[in-house]
């Protein structure tokens, strides 16, 4: 009998940058433990034993720890058949990636601004610059590569797809209307949310925004 390795993905309650490997393994229907700890009672205790002093860490078997969020995404992608087909499909997937997790980034210098007049300037200037900039260039690369009615690399789900989802997830929360000027990354967003498996989970996961 195959023993199916034994995962345990250590992060924040939050979605965050655990949220594409959760999704990930939700879509394979991979069996992890979802170890969310909270950031002020538990992490000064665990940071020190964190590779990176990071999270998220992939632990495997109990032998590995596993750090950096698309490290540890690509490799469960890869593992389950979702990384792409091929080695140009797979560089194609990197480039969505990497491309929605720079909006992360960007997305992410609005909610660490403590400034309160600093931060609705900065949010201003993502909603109406820096996120329709992004928006405009995915829905592009949607249309060109798969007539928008399929997934963003060849014709089925890779861990492109699912990293699109999450990111217009946590970027649009407040403002889904924004995703009506981009009907092909509405309809990929619809699309993902309605995969058996991935419906299940976003419907029990813990609730929260970003
Ligand atoms: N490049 C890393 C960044 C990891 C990172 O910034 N983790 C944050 C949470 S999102 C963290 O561990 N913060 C707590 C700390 O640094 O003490 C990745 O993608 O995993």
């Amino acid at each position: 009998m195959i023993q199916m390795p034994s995962y345990k993905l250590t992060y924040f309650n939050g979605k965050g940058r655990a949220e594409l490997t959760r999704l990930l393994f939700n879509a394979a229907d991979v069996d992890f433990t979802d170890n969310r700890i909270d950031y002020y009672n538990d992490w000064p205790d665990l940071k020190p034993h964190m590779p990176n002093n990071q999270l998220p860490v992939l632990e495997i078997d109990g032998k590995y720890q596993l750090p950096q969020s698309l490290t540890i995404a690509r490799y469960i992608a890869r593992l389950y058949g979702m990384a792409g087909k091929d080695l140009f499909s797979e560089a194609w997937a990197d480039y969505i990636v990497e491309t929605f997790d720079d909006l992360h980034v960007e997305f992410g210098k609005t909610l660490n601004e403590k400034d309160e007049q600093k931060k609705a300037k900065l949010t201003r200037t993502f909603r109406e610059t820096i996120l329709p900039r992004f928006l405009n260039n995915m829905e592009k690369t949607l249309k060109t590569n798969c007539g928008g009615e399929g997934y963003f690399v060849g014709d089925s789900l890779t861990w492109a797809d699912l990293q699109a989802y999450h990111i217009l997830d946590i970027t649009t929360y407040d403002t889904p209307e924004i995703l009506k000027d981009y009907p092909k990354l509405e309809g990929l967003k619809r699309r993902i949310e309605n995969l058996p498996r991935i419906a299940e989970y976003l419907q029990t996961r813990p609730s929260s925004k970003i």
